[in-house]
């Protein structure tokens, strides 16, 4: 659905603080799948979604190729690219919890962006917002609240529930149970795993916590200052794993360590 091929983002290329974020990666994201890309802070992971999304930040600049169903995107016009996020991909940002705007209710919140998108009426947005926030496993009393009225996880659901409302075929979670409870976490990742098979969503998420990865991914991509040191289903990576640093992430997890 998403080939990925020889990706690089640098920023500030032209000045002494250039960065080479991202290079050259590759990799695919097969349709309906859960993939996990996995990484300590700074490894590039937010590069690669935030280019895939077109959304690099100013000083960025990506080369090479990203085809989304076989069709280039990588620079493509901007207003492909908006069409493409209101549409098909959808992001689930880091801090998305704490997007939420603090004088609007979650409800008013989720049916102004269903309107705008989707081009609904007052009625059909109420009726949608309602629908996805029931998918996203909160009571309908949600709606009617303030984000500070939520807990973290509820928020978080909430986010969830926002990044449905334009019938995504892809969710690009970048860090979606930062910040929450070790109960909390599992119960997000469940109900992403939940509503990728039942809507038949592609699930890349992105993330630092490999044994949280581990339990919800079918597939790892591993990166490490820019490059993807390793990749492969789950299990194999967790059972043998090949490189000296997924290794390392690996026994840190056995010890039981976060990182
Ligand atoms: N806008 C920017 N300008 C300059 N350098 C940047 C910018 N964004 C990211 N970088 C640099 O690119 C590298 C990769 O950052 P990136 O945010 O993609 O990593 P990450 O794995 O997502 O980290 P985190 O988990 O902390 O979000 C880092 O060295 C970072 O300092």
């Amino acid at each position: 659905m998403i080939e990925v091929k020889h990706l690089s983002v640098t920023y500030n290329a032209r000045s002494k603080s250039a960065a080479n974020a991202v290079k050259d990666i590759s990799f695919a994201l097969r349709e309906n799948s859960f993939c996990g890309l996995i990484g300590e802070s700074g490894s590039g992971k937010s590069s690669v979604v935030m280019t895939m999304l077109g959304l690099m930040p100013n000083g960025g600049e990506a080369r090479g190729s990203i085809l989304y169903r076989g069709h280039e995107i990588l620079g493509a016009p901007e207003k492909e690219m908006l069409a493409l996020r209101q549409r098909r991909l959808s992001l689930i940002p880091q801090g998305a919890m704490n997007s939420f705007t603090p004088v609007m209710t979650i409800g008013r919140q989720m049916r102004e962006v269903i309107m705008l998108h989707m081009g609904a009426t007052a009625s059909e947005a109420e009726r949608k917002s309602a629908e996805l926030l029931e998918e996203a496993e909160l009571p309908a009393s949600a709606a009617a609240r303030y984000p500070h009225e939520l807990s973290g996880g509820q928020k978080q659901r909430a986010a969830i529930a926002m990044a449905l409302s334009c019938s995504p075929e892809a969710l690009l979670a970048d860090e979606p149970t930062t910040a929450l409870d070790v109960v909390t976490q599992a119960a997000i990742i469940r109900l992403l795993e939940r509503l990728r098979r039942e809507k038949n969503l592609t699930v890349l998420l992105v993330t630092h916590d490999l044994p949280m990865a581990a339990s919800a991914c079918e597939e790892l991509l591993v990166m490490k200052d820019g490059e993807i040191v390793e990749r492969g289903e789950s299990k194999r990576l967790i059972s043998s794993p090949e490189n000296e640093h997924t290794k390392a992430l690996v026994a840190a997890m056995l010890r039981n360590e976060r990182p």
